[in-house]
């Protein structure tokens, strides 16, 4: 994500390398970079120069104050700037109104769709809500279709009407049916147009006055830069809207749109949507975004996603396990599968710091266990509790099966050995003395 951008600040923040403090000169050279950067990411001119010029008055005024070196202090000033550009502190989501209501909009393709089943199954697996999605999309019935697929993938009911032209008239139905049933959040799914015109407009402004949505979220394209600011403010111009989504930001290397959305709209990016896997949706922190954007990562992010996957009683049954020496191939796919849903692999990565860019050459396939998974898929049941009953005819026939090589079954294998040596030794004695380690670690001051 992003990387251009990233690699480019870097270079802009070299140039003050060496240098005892800031100096009119070296700054200027270093901000003409930082601009460069910006623009490159397709960030627009004037946003990039009022950036720039902020950043060096800072920079210029904290200098005699810190005892920071200068290009540490270019990376942290850069790093406040783009928080606020983005802005500042995350906006929430509005769930109050029984049921809260939220209506989307977006152009054809944004995502809109796809968005409105992830915004569902946060809020149920998140928020522990009951939601309700509604198609309004009377134009195209395969859009209808879509959502029911969706809705069936998250196990979440879509409402829709059969042969209703009435948009309005179908929203309304679905808020009553939401109130008799039970349902706490209705998501109201509309058509999407080629370009905001005045039709989509129309249509969008009928059902809003009727239904009164406590949010009206826009969906842009992230890869789509520019364009996805301006028909977000085209939108905005004609409709008083919430908040922004941004999706396939997966898909985005330059940034611009994440980047410029709120100081152009002037409206927060609520959601960011980061596959197209009903899990990959993220709440929009700017300051951790103004942090993998300058390299720096974004373990609070990574940590809550492991969290969020933690499941405490299977934690507990894996260690007995390991305690036991019974932990098998079975166990190792389930662990493969956790790691799995915290999103793609890429995206994992760079939320490492410093790992997306030592690693920005290195292709990261989102399939990478697609290998270990075949190998585990083609042993018995009794080979995978007991690897140790694994002879070379065994091999050959889990290789072949798997359709890898007798080199990567036995490369599978000793790795499995070590870890499975690893965990044991942290059960045991070395495994304390980390705890303990860890514990006063805790009592430690930054
Ligand atoms: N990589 C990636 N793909 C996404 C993301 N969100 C949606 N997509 C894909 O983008 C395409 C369009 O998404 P839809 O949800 O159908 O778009 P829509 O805005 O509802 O489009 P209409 O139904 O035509 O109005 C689909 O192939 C989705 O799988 C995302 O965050 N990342």
């Amino acid at each position: 994500m992003f990387d251009n951008l990233s690699d480019k600040l870097d270079k802009a923040f070299h140039i003050l390398k060496g240098h005892g403090k800031i100096t009119d000169v070296n700054v200027a050279d270093t901000l003409k970079e930082v601009r460069r950067a910006l623009l490159d990411a397709d960030v627009n001119f004037k946003i990039a120069k009022d950036f720039t010029t902020r950043v060096r008055d800072k920079a210029i005024g904290e200098n005699v104050l810190t005892t920071l070196q200068p290009g540490q202090l270019m990376v942290k000033i850069v790093k406040d700037e783009l928080t606020e550009l983005m802005g500042g502190d995350a906006a929430g989501i509005n769930l109050s109104g029984t049921p809260t209501v939220i209506l989307m909009s977006g152009l054809q393709g944004s995502g809109k769709t796809t968005f409105s089943g992830k915004l569902a199954n946060y809020l149920k697996t998140k928020k522990n809500k009951k939601p309700l999605l509604v198609a309004c999309d009377i134009y195209r019935p395969a859009a209808i279709n879509q959502l029911h697929v969706v809705g069936g993938q998250i196990g979440v009911e879509v409402y829709s009407e059969e042969g209703n032209r009435n948009p309005v008239e179908i929203a309304q139905n679905a808020i009553k049916h939401a109130k008799a049933n039970g349902f706490n959040v209705v998501i109201v799914d509309t058509a999407g147009r080629l370009a905001v015109d005045e039709e989509m407009m129309n249509e969008i402004a009928n059902v809003h006055k009727a239904i009164e949505p406590q949010e009206t979220l826009f969906v842009v394209d992230a890869m789509t830069g520019q364009d996805a600011v301006n028909t977000a403010k085209a939108f905005n111009d004609r409709l008083d809207f919430d908040g922004v989504i941004l999706t396939k930001l997966d898909g985005d290397t330059r940034g611009g749109a994440a980047i410029t959305i709120k100081s152009v709209v002037n409206k927060p990016i609520k959601f960011v949507g980061t596959g197209e896997k009903m899990e990959a949706i993220d709440v929009f922190y700017p300051a951790r975004m103004a942090e993998r954007i300058l390299g720096m990562g974004d373990v609070v992010s990574l940590v809550e996603r492991a969290q969020e996957q933690y499941d405490e009683e299977e934690a507990r049954k894996l260690q007995k396990k390991i305690a036991k020496n019974e932990f098998g191939f079975d166990d190792f796919l389930s662990q493969i599968q956790q790691v799995k849903k915290m999103g793609n692999m890429k995206d994992l990565v760079g939320m490492i710091p410093g790992a997306g860019k030592a690693l920005k050459d290195v292709e990261i396939e989102d399939d990478a266990f697609k290998h270990i998974e075949a190998i585990i898929h083609s042993m018995t049941p009794a080979e995978r509790s007991k690897p140790a009953v694994l002879d070379a005819k065994r091999k050959t026939r889990i290789a072949k099966g798997s359709g890898t090589s007798i080199q990567q079954v036995n490369q599978l294998l000793k790795q499995f050995d070590q870890m499975s040596k690893m965990m044991k030794m942290m059960q045991g004695g070395a495994g304390k003395n980390l705890m303990r380690m860890m514990g006063g670690m805790k009592g430690m001051k930054p």
